[in-house]
Order: structure tokens, then sequence, then C-alpha cells
């Protein structure tokens, strides 16, 4: 039987990067209908608000190669442990960005109960950054290498000192704007990837299929989809701080939300990246919520 129970946890923050405006995130898409998308769908919905993100000391901020290092590291530890709390009562957590660096502190509360999990990251970018190969300074770049353990000890060791999840457990989906380093490291540690390169030649459906066979044979313990609203084209979500032309196309993004609904694979969810001040007319998460609506069970007919 499926987890029909789900809390949402909104996170306002907008310290992994430089552009103001993604910490409306949240409200942005509750506006756009979410609650009710899901009740209409049989589901249990808890609102447990939004995560308070506090300023740090700004003055005590130096390094251009972590920016917002306090801020980022306290948000994270709130949120860790509160989507810890919501696996931990059983119910399924939707978290709500704010911008990707937040998917630091998701994985670090998942990890207390999923032991070999699987990542599906949606997103035109790998962010597999470090601070020694970051083109930017900004976190939001950090978080899937934060998460193999690599980078800043104070925001790997969020919760616990270990990993929160395994390379080979990671499928980045979209990817179209790879640095160097990130580069290197989807080459070492094995990550698998499907670029735009991929999805245009196989097509969605193949990647999918293959993507969620791939998590079937790990034998994981829970499905985490980390989906940055960047990873579609810009056509269709341009209210992110980081677009890049070329990307996922509205029913290929809906197709992959369906195909994983379909596995029942999936434990967890988040949604980011959505910046208010960007958008036009709330579309971005207009579509966030359409994304949901698929990931969690509704259908055309
Ligand atoms: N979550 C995102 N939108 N990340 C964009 C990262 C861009 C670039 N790779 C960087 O490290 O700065
Ligand atoms: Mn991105
Ligand atoms: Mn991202």
């Amino acid at each position: 039987m499926m987890n029909k129970k789900i809390s949402i946890v909104g996170v306002p923050c907008d310290y992994g990067q430089q552009r103001r405006g993604v910490d409306m995130g949240p409200s942005a898409i509750r506006y756009a209908g979410l609650q009710q998308r899901l009740t209409n769908l049989g589901y249990e919905v808890e609102d447990e608000g939004n995560i308070q993100v506090i300023e740090g000391d700004a003055a005590a901020q130096k390094d251009e190669k972590l920016l917002n290092l306090e801020e980022v590291i306290k948000v994270n530890t709130a949120l860790a442990e509160k989507v810890f709390n919501v696996v931990k009562k059983d119910y399924i957590p939707l978290v709500l960005g704010g911008d990707h660096s937040i998917a630091i502190g998701t994985l670090a509360g998942l990890s207390m109960k999923y032991k070999n999990q699987g990542v599906i990251w949606f997103d035109a970018h790998a962010d597999l950054n470090t601070p020694e190969t970051t083109p930017s300074g900004n976190i939001h770049g950090m978080p899937l290498a934060t998460s193999i353990g690599l980078g800043h000890q104070r925001l790997t060791s969020i919760l616990h000192a270990e990993p929160k999840i395994k390379a080979e457990n990671i499928v980045i989906i979209g990817g179209r704007s790879i640095d160097e380093g990130e580069r290197e490291l989807i080459k070492t540690r094995g990550i698998k990837i499907y670029t735009m390169h991929e999805i245009d030649r196989l097509g969605m459906t193949y990647v999918m299929e293959e993507t969620l066979k791939y998590f079937k044979q790990l034998q994981i313990d829970g499905l985490h989809l980390s989906l940055d609203l960047d990873a579609l084209d810009p056509l269709y979500t341009p209210g992110v701080g980081t677009p890049v032309a070329g990307g996922i196309t509205y029913r290929e993004s809906h197709l992959a939300m369906e195909m994983i609904q379909e596995s029942g694979l999936m434990t967890s969810a988040e949604f980011v990246e959505v910046n208010p001040i960007l958008d036009e007319r709330n579309k971005t998460a207009d579509v966030a919520v359409a994304l949901i609506g698929s990931l969690f069970g509704e259908t055309l007919v």
C-alpha cells in the first residue's frame, strides 16, 4: 500500500546563491494551489510551515568559495531535523525551496531512515562542485558533492559525519551546464547522468525506464526526487536564477513524474529554485505544482 500522507516543508532560503527572490519560492508554490491539488488526489496533507532562515554575522563571513556558509549550515541543520521528524511519523516529506543548497539538509534528514537511498536529480546543472572547484562560491552548486561527503566538513557532517548518499545511487537527468571539476567527479565516482544529449537521442521514456530499472537493481530502500526547475527549458520555467537554454520540455517532465509515480519507488521529493521575482505571472510555480500533481498520481483521464 502506498503511503497517502504528505508533509509540506517550506524552506525560504536564498543564501545558496546571489539572486534575491528565491526565498519566496515556497509561498509562490503554495499560492499555485499545492495543498488542494494533493487533497484532491486523496492524500492527507499536513503543512508544516516554513523552516526559519536566520541571518548570520556578515562580518564573520569571508570565504569567497563558500558564500553565506553560516546561514546555509543553520537552515540545513534545522531542515534535516524537520525532515527526520517527518519520516519518523511516516509522512512523505515534500520540501519546497528555496535554492538548491537545501538538498543538503533534506538528504541529511532522509539518511537517518534510508541507508541505501537513491536520488534522482533533475537539473540543468550537476551541483557537484566543492569549495575547490566552484566557479561562483554559491553553495547551491554543491549539494550533491556535499551529500557524498565532499567539501566543507561543517556541511558534510550535518546530523552525522557519514556521507548521506552513495555516488552510485545518484542519477542526474537534464544536465547541460557541467563545470570541469564536476565532469571529473562524474567520471571518477561513476555518477550516472543522462544529459540533454541522451534525452534527445533516446527519448525520455527510455531514459526513465533505464533509471528506474537501475534503482531496482541497486535495491534502494528509498527514492528521493530532487527537482530543480531549471531542468526544464526556460520557455516553461523562466522564474529561476540560473536558466540554461535547451532544456526538458513540459510534457517530457510530466512523463518523467508519471513514470516515477508508476514505479511506486518514490519516498520523498523536493522542488527548488522557483524565484517569483524572475517569474512571469507565477508560471514557474504553476509548473511546479502541475509536476507535483503528476508525481503524486494525477492522470490525464
Ligand atoms: N542549483 C543550481 N541552480 N545550481 C547552479 C550551479 C551553477 C554553477 N555550476 C555553480 O557552481 O555556481
Ligand atoms: Mn540547476
Ligand atoms: Mn540545482
